[in-house]
């Protein structure tokens, strides 16, 4: 489902990501743990295009993301066929970014009536759907000001599912919030995985990455230490560096 190659990334001087080589299979979930600073999320932001690689090659479902190979050469694709290829991937925040004038309801359906182009009905019956699978039929037509954080959560995570893609990203999704709401949205989070859904998500919840991840990937300083089980980065590092963060964070 995606895979990187010797991707690069800089923010003008700064050298962030150093060479990455990282392959996930459909239907695996990947768990990117790691110091601050280390590159996990300007990682999941170049997979789905929110950064522009600045050398190497990042593969979603055998599709060159933002790129055009024709003869030898590189060419940027157009900004319409760049929104084609990311509207096949979710993406999950921080912060869930919700339209604060728009019931839930009406936050899950924007997407597919503007982008998909479904009608009202089929775009409110398939987001009726999705609340349904995040625990929040009941909650369809509150306003987000009227949702705890982990509710908001959840109604953005429905929000990206009612676009049916092929690959969740998740960008660190309970740093956000309240510890006891922080539960509810890895609980979505692990039926999500049950259901067969490709899902890479960055995380400080070691507890998750052991419990769900298929695959584990320990990044430092923009680069891959260690990636394998959980039962070997976490439970049985192989590099200094692996051990040290863990030897910290359990
Ligand atoms: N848009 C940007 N412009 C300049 N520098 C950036 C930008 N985005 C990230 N960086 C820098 O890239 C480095 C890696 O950041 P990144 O957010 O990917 O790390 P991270 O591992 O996700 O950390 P955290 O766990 O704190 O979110 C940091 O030094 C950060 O300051």
């Amino acid at each position: 489902m995606v895979q990187a190659i010797d991707v690069h990334k800089f923010f003008d001087e700064l050298h962030v990501l150093k060479g990455i080589n990282l392959t996930i299979e459909r239907g695996e979930v990947a768990v990117l743990l790691g110091p601050s600073g280390s590159g996990k999320s300007t990682l999941i932001r170049c997979i789905n295009e929110l950064e522009q690689i600045s050398a190497g090659r990042m593969y979603v479902d055998g599709d060159l993301m933002g790129l055009r190979e024709e003869n030898g050469r590189l060419y940027r694709l157009s900004d319409k066929a760049i929104a084609k290829q990311r509207s096949r991937i979710g993406m999950v925040f921080q912060r869930f970014n919700l339209f604060p004038h728009m019931t839930a309801l009406e936050n899950v359906m924007e997407a597919p009536r503007q982008v998909l182009g479904m009608t009202k009905a089929e775009a409110e019956a398939d987001a009726r759907e999705q609340l349904e699978r995040v625990g929040l039929s009941d909650r369809a037509d509150h306003y987000p000001s009227q949702l705890s954080g982990g509710q908001q959560q959840r109604v953005a995570i429905a929000r990206a599912l009612a676009m049916k893609p092929e690959l969740m990203l998740f960008d660190e999704p309970t740093s956000a919030l309240d510890p006891e709401l922080v539960g509810e949205v890895l609980q979505v989070m692990k039926d999500l995985a049950a259901s067969g859904m490709t899902m890479i998500v960055v995380t400080h919840e070691v507890g998750f990455a052991r419990e769900v991840a298929d695959k584990v990937v320990f990044m430092d300083d923009g680069v891959i230490v260690e990636a394998g089980v959980p039962a070997d980065v976490i439970g049985n590092p192989q590099e200094d560096r692996t051990r040290e963060f863990f030897a910290k964070v359990l």
